[in-house]
């Protein structure tokens, strides 16, 4: 419980009418969720607009509402608070209501298209292995130390996750390790929160469905680099051209990380197989479990966020060569008959399912056919679904186009975008088969000794959406079964 006036510290108020020495036992901006006492905030959203809630809200006695824009009608026992940005006073409220939790302990934001929950799964399992109390906020899960605190958004909105970091701060946690999305950026979902840190990975064509634009997509990146404070570092991948333009404006101690360039650190890649990556960081070689190229940039990145921490490098560099991936991320099972590799993994991105599929061309041997079942998902970017079909067919031997969380799209459409995708000359190597089980077990049918099948875009995921309706399917368990039911 917080007196209003209190958390309205850091809140530029534009008008305000009633008392402002009033309790707050909550904070919401759901009117669904308003109980005596609460505070509700009318938020403009994607397909309603909060304002329209406010006299439910006012019905349901909260005890307060902070608004872009007034009621015609006040309604008695309620303090009304006009701001210019609901998002940023629910952020600025949030972290005032919970005491400013960030300030707290030291945490680092990672941002950028691909990357994001590696590096942080990675960070966490650093700093644990360093003997410290951790925090970690994923997109897969959500974590204090080994307590698993289940996750529905990559970024929370901004009481879920100061009340994330409240609790970390009570667990004595002394570092948090999040992702930062774009949508969280424009939402203000991480506004009045002090970062301590914050990494950029990459960026590329994604979530333009929401963003428009490429370049508001890059706008919404920059902008967490934007409100770093002095004392933050930003940490930036300088192989990626876009590293410099999200660092132009921030106020931030920029270092750079490269395995092209010299940079504040630097590796090299000296081999790349299925049995992991033998890398030389900052003068010093080691052998990481990780599979796959990109993975070199997760690990320098997380090596350098430890370093600028003031960790003992050569402790950082033994610990993160132990390191197993995130779940679902490059994931796999080999058969037990005809030693056949299943890959899982969470590439849902053009550049990431290029990144996986040149690792496995990277690691294969010419005698294996590699089979890509891969899919769209629905209601979301519909520009890279042909270009996803492309990928897949460009760097595998057999392709196999298949549904992916359709939404309330119809599945044959997305196929249907996809298949526009793929070339005259690759038609021959490419089936769609709309049912996902159906086209794993056509892989597995397909497959011969010692073939690799990678099954892309779910990871870790458990369910299928469907029409609103999340449906049980694990990728990693259905290859498995099907690989076993035809005896391979
Ligand atoms: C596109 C998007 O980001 N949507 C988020 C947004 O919802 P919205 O804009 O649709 O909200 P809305 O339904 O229009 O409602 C507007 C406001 O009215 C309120 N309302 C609504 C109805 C009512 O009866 N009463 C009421 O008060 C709502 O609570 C809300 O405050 O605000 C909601 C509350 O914070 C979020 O849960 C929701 O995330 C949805 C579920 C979502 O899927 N978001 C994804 C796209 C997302 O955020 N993804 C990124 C990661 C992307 C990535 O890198 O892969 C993430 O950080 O998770
Ligand atoms: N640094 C990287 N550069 C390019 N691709 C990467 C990188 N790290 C991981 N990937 C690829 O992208 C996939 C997603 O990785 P990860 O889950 O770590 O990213 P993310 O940014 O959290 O994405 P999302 O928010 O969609 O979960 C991985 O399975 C891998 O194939």
């Amino acid at each position: 419980m917080q007196l209003l006036q209190d958390i309205l510290k850091d809140v530029t108020v534009l008008e305000s009418h009633g008392p402002l020495d009033v309790q707050v036992e909550s904070i919401t901006f759901d009117s669904r969720q308003v109980q005596p006492g609460v505070l509700f905030v009318a938020m403009r959203g994607v397909q309603v607009d909060g304002h329209d809630f406010m006299a439910k809200a006012a019905g349901a006695k909260a005890v307060a509402i902070v608004c872009e824009e007034l009621p015609a009608e006040l309604a008695s026992g309620v303090t009304y608070i006009k701001v210019k940005n609901s998002g940023q006073a629910l952020g600025l409220m949030a972290s005032a209501f919970y005491g400013h939790p960030s300030r707290k302990l030291k945490l680092v934001g990672v941002t950028g298209t691909n990357g994001k929950t590696t590096s942080v799964t990675l960070l966490h399992k650093l700093f644990r292995e360093l003997g410290y109390h951790v925090g970690m906020i994923s997109t897969v899960q959500n974590q204090i130390d080994e307590e698993v605190i289940p996750s529905t958004h990559t970024t929370p909105d901004a009481v879920s996750l100061n009340a994330l970091l409240d609790k970390m701060v009570k667990a004595g946690c002394a570092y948090a390790f999040m992702e930062v999305s774009s949508h969280a950026m424009v939402q203000q979902r991480v506004a009045g929160i002090t970062f301590a840190g914050g990494v950029f990975t990459n960026i590329t064509h994604d979530h333009l469905d929401y963003h428009g634009t490429f370049d508001e997509y890059i706008k919404a990146k920059k902008s967490f680099f934007d409100m770093l404070p002095a004392s933050a570092f930003a940490l930036i991948n300088a192989d990626d051209k876009r590293g410099p333009v999200m660092v132009q404006n921030t106020k931030a101690e920029v270092r750079y990380f490269s395995l092209r360039k010299v940079t504040d650190f630097k590796a090299r890649l000296i081999d790349n197989t299925l049995q992991g990556l033998h890398l030389e960081i900052d003068g010093h070689e080691i052998w990481a479990k990780l599979i796959g190229a990109f993975n070199a940039y997760n690990l320098l990145g997380a090596y350098g966020v430890a370093v600028l921490l003031e960790e003992d490098p050569m402790e950082t560099l033994t610990i993160l060569s132990s390191l197993d991936t995130a779940a679902g991320r490059f994931d796999y099972i080999v058969s037990e008959t005809e030693q056949i590799t299943g890959i899982v993994d969470y590439a849902h991105t053009p550049d990431a399912l290029e990144n996986v599929l040149n690792t496995i061309q990277q690691i294969r041997t010419p005698l294996q056919t590699v089979i890509t079942v891969v899919g769209c998902g629905g209601n979301r970017d519909a520009g890279k679904r042909p270009v996803m079909a492309d990928i897949a067919c460009r760097l595998s031997d057999k392709v196999i186009l298949t549904s992916d969380n359709p939404r309330f799209e119809e599945p044959q459409a997305i196929l249907e975008d996809m298949q526009k995708g793929v070339k005259p000359l690759d038609f021959k190597k490419t089936l769609s088969v709309l049912d996902r089980r159906e086209a794993i077990r056509t892989a597995c049918m397909l497959a011969g000794k010692g073939d690799i099948i990678l099954v892309a875009g779910k990871g870790h995921e458990t369910y299928q959406e469907i029409k609103g309706v999340k449906y049980p399917f694990d990728d990693k368990q259905v290859l498995q079964e099907a690989l076993q039911q035809l005896g391979k």
